[in-house]
């Protein structure tokens, strides 16, 4: 398979063109330059390019429009795209024209050989690759360096329905990533189903994924249909895959590799005719090595792994997405606020251990509350800090977080029922649930020391050695000791 070949790289910036040219005649190509598309088009026929690497703004015209044309002229030719326009609707436009990279401007030399060379392979191994549908309204804010990576990845998998994994940190947008490969995929007319593995209590997962037959279990008085079948022809996203118990994981990984399930108390094969996006702010290679995820489940579902960044590794994008979520806000039909250079700058020294998701509440609520349109360094402030809240209004973190955690997981889980309610006798379950995992945290943030554990708990040693015994979690590791 060559991974060498003839390179016409169309570009108006004449520097631009001389240090590609030299880098990729270095890795072995033959490279022709244009300045322009008239001049792309007459090197188009004479040159007969196996790769075409183009600029999207060139004198005469624009780089992703002429696409299709020399798609239609010589099928399955990769195209890769350059932009300085660095927005997930340049990333998107590039794969919908037909174009198989996309490198946003400045660009590194070695991954843009890296990418002629990819394309090259992939266009010796196969053909063309599959048309992604409309782009429409853009869910996705940010224009900085680990945000475009990401764009990159989703515009390469839209059109395909490799398995993605989605990593990051709570609040990130792992999410919102699932739902805009869905939403610009060809399943998009078919459902986009979320389950939150860590929401549902675990002796419901199976039935809740693969669906029950009636009489499965006391209490199934009716069949109901599970999350892969509801997902049918459409996008299944595994959140918090990583919180799955084993038992399910061996479950989901048979389905996965037979491609059909049976619900529980059922025993008719049913196709699972699913993409699967899964998403964890889990460390799964941890997990593997202490026994709690299994590595062949891992490999399934690891295929094109998307690693978002943290709000604080793309602080340049803090200012753009304060300013969506007011004018969003806005949208809404709470007051107009903006945000002066001051705010913007007091944002980006903030830590962000919420992310994304802990700044859109932080501007939804000084919408809702600051009492001037011009939002302040100040005013803040004042929200980091806890202290005055405009208004009165409670602080954005309570408690150091921990009201806000359990009430944000706690809204999740109603959430997932729908409609519908969760089942009875919830106050003792959710106390034995919580219980659990704050012992466990506990013990590993003091490192085993039950000592520690304890103060840190505020209960006494024999207690906690007590509920230890009980719950049957090892008091050296705080996992599961069964
Ligand atoms: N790049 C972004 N542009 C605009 N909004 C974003 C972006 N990233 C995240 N958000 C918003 O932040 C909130 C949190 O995002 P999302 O629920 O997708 O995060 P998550 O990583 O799945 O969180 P968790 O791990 O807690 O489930 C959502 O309201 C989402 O719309």
């Amino acid at each position: 398979m060559s991974t060498t070949g003839r390179v016409l790289v169309v570009d108006d910036d004449g520097a631009i063109r001389t240090v590609v040219r030299e880098a990729l005649r270095r890795a072995g190509h033959i490279v022709e330059t244009a300045a322009s598309v008239a001049e792309q088009r007459r090197l188009f026929q004479s040159f007969e390019p196996e790769v075409l690497v183009t600029d999207v703004v060139l004198p005469d015209g624009n780089g992703l429009d002429i696409i299709p044309e020399m798609l239609a002229s010589k099928p399955g030719l990769p195209v890769i795209v350059l932009s300085a326009q660095n927005t997930f609707t340049t990333a998107l436009r590039a794969t919908e024209q037909g174009a198989f990279d996309y490198l946003p401007k400045p660009f590194d030399l070695g991954a843009l050989t890296r990418a002629v060379s990819d394309a090259l392979a992939a266009r010796a191994a196969s053909g063309a690759s599959d048309s992604v549908g409309p782009v429409e309204e853009l869910p996705l804010i940010g224009r900085s360096p680990p945000m475009q990576e990401v764009y990159r990845t989703i515009a390469r998998v839209v059109a395909n329905d490799l398995t993605v994994l989605v990593l990051g940190e709570s609040g990130t947008g792992k999410e919102l990533v699932a739902r805009a490969i869905h939403d610009f995929g060809p399943r998009a007319a078919a459902p986009f189903v979320a389950v939150n593995m860590a929401a549902i209590p675990r002796e419901l997962i199976e039935s809740e994924l693969f669906g029950h037959e009636r009489g499965a279990f006391t209490g199934a008085a009716s069949r109901n249909a599970g999350r892969f079948e509801q997902a049918q022809g459409g996008t299944l996203f595994l959140d918090e895959i990583g919180d799955m118990p084993m038992e399910a994981q061996t479950r989901l990984l048979r389905v996965l590799q037979a491609g059909e399930f049976t619900t529980v108390g059922g025993s008719r094969a049913i196709r699972a005719d699913v993409r699967i996006i899964a998403a964890t702010h889990k460390d799964l290679p941890r997990l593997i090595a202490d026994g709690a995820f299994r590595e062949d489940l891992y490999y399934r579902i690891n295929v094109v792994p998307i690693r978002l960044p943290s709000l604080r590794q793309r602080g340049e994008d803090i200012g753009e997405l304060a300013r969506y979520f007011l004018d969003r806000a806005a949208a809404d039909g709470l007051p107009r606020k903006l945000l002066d250079a001051g705010a913007v700058d007091r944002l980006m020294r903030h830590a962000w251990p919420g992310n994304v998701r802990e700044l859109e509440n932080l501007m939804r609520r000084l919408a809702a509350l600051s009492r001037d349109e011009l939002i302040t360094a100040n005013v803040i402030e004042q929200q980091f800090d806890g202290g005055p809240q405009p208004d009165g209004a409670p602080p954005v973190m309570g408690a150091g977080g921990l009201a806000e955690a359990v009430e944000m997981h706690l809204t999740r889980y109603f959430a997932s029922f729908g409609r519908d309610l969760p089942p009875d006798g919830l106050y003792d379950r959710v106390l034995a649930e919580f219980e659990r995992p704050l012992l466990q945290l506990s013990l590993a943030a003091a490192r085993g020391n039950q000592l520690r554990a304890a103060r840190l708990l505020g209960i006494n040693r024999n207690t906690l050695r007590k509920k230890l015994t009980e719950l049957q979690i090892d008091a050296g590791t705080g996992r599961r000791s069964d």
